[in-house]
């Protein structure tokens, strides 16, 4: 039987033990009824709503309505009274730091977040630092030829920030340190408003909670992704610099690469589409992701015990079946269950970067070889 492992006390449904094919899984302890909710999780650790979908989606409740913009924007009068000494945000160009509401009441509920005015002033720093970044035309210098990656080429990079490029910020003064930013894009943008979202979650986190102790050890899918996508160094390297450069300095304290590429690499492995709720799944929009630490144990089966289903920011796991005691409780990564088991495979493999050894892969393996 699997053993158990260091991740303990989620959920009083489950327990989380180490397989020996697919890491840590999450097995019933009781027999369980179909309809029981095992897990709701809403303390999301790092999320993001892409820029494209900033003003159609309401960034309290997720809400999209088919492209249509939300009507309520943040302005300066919402956060005036919220500002510490140490937040500095000003009247004067307030972007609205890429917040949009679907009611004044979903604001409000934005807005009572303890310490949320912190978190605003990075998205406006960011925000107002892509408008300038928009505004330049910049010759793209060609990134180094990295066709061939390796967990090496990986360390030795972030050994140079560590070892040179950090010191070298480190002694600047702060207005000199802006010359060192990098110059970003959208795609850019939207990982570091992901970064600073986690980097946020994690200052005000109680480091004795379940969801701290689950986001030390959620698995980073770092080198496979590299891997496979090359080009994704160069673009953590400038998302790093970037925040490096920009944030405040009680979130720059902590920044450190290691918890970068921890943040980086378990979201690759563990984070959760933020799609539109529409009943047919073809042709709906990808809005954003999250990462929610205590939801990320549930391992992948292409005949799954658990349904996932968002409702508003929270994302509900509801058994689909009875099961007994000591079952592997799995949900579905990929919305592909009606392909044939080759096609199942060779897309879980592409993207979530694992061989599929769920039952149902390893049954219908059988019938074909
Ligand atoms: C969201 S995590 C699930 C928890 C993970 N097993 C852990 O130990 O942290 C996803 C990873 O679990 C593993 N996994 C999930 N489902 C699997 C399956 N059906 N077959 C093999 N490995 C699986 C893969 O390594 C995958 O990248």
């Amino acid at each position: 039987m699997a053993s158990v492992c260091e991740v303990e006390g989620i959920s009083p449904f489950f327990q989380v033990r180490q397989t020996d094919f697919g890491g840590r899984e999450c097995f019933s302890r009781v027999p369980l009824k179909e309809g029981t909710v095992v897990l709701e999780a809403n303390d999301c650790v790092g999320a993001c709503i892409a820029h494209e979908f900033r003003k159609e989606v309401c960034h309290s409740c997720f809400l999209y309505r088919n492209g249509t913009n939300m009507k309520f924007k943040l302005t300066y009068g919402d956060v005036a009274e919220l500002l510490t000494p140490e937040v500095k945000l000003s009247e004067k160009g307030f972007s609205g730091a890429g917040l949009w509401f679907c009611l004044e009441s979903c604001k409000l509920e934005y807005l009572k977040r303890p310490h949320i005015v912190e978190l605003i002033e990075c998205y406006e720093i960011l925000l107002r630092t892509l408008k300038i970044m928009q505004k330049k035309t910049v010759e793209q210098e060609p990134g180094p030829d990295l066709q061939v990656m390796s967990g090496e080429i990986i360390e030795c990079a972030w050994r140079e920030i560590n070892n040179s490029w950090i010191p070298k910020i480190e002694r600047m003064k702060l207005t000199k340190r802006l010359n060192e930013l990098p110059f970003f894009a959208e795609e850019e943008y939207n990982c570091a408003r992901f970064v600073a979202r986690a980097l946020f979650s994690l200052k005000h986190l109680d480091p004795q909670s379940k969801t701290m102790a689950t986001f030390r050890t959620l698995q980073s899918n770092e080198l496979s992704k590299i891997t496979r996508f090359p080009v994704l160094l160069n673009f953590q390297i400038v998302v790093f610099k970037s925040l490096y450069v920009l944030l405040p300095e009680s979130f720059r304290k902590d920044l450190s690469t290691e918890l970068f590429r921890h943040i980086m690499g378990s979201e690759y492995g563990n984070s959760f589409g933020i799609w539109e709720q529409q009943k047919v799944l073809e042709g709906r929009e990808f809005l954003g992701y999250s990462v929610f630490p205590r939801a990320s144990y549930f391992n992948h089966s292409c005949d799954p015990n658990i349904t996932k289903c968002r409702v508003g920011s929270t994302m509900l796991f509801t058994l689909n079946k009875d099961v007994p005691k000591d079952e592997p409780l799995c949900i579905d990564y990929s919305s592909l269950l009606s392909q044939p088991v080759v096609k199942r495979r060779q897309i879980l493999k592409e993207n979530w970067f694992f061989d599929c050894l769920c039952t149902r892969c390893v049954s219908e393996l059988q019938t074909i070889h």
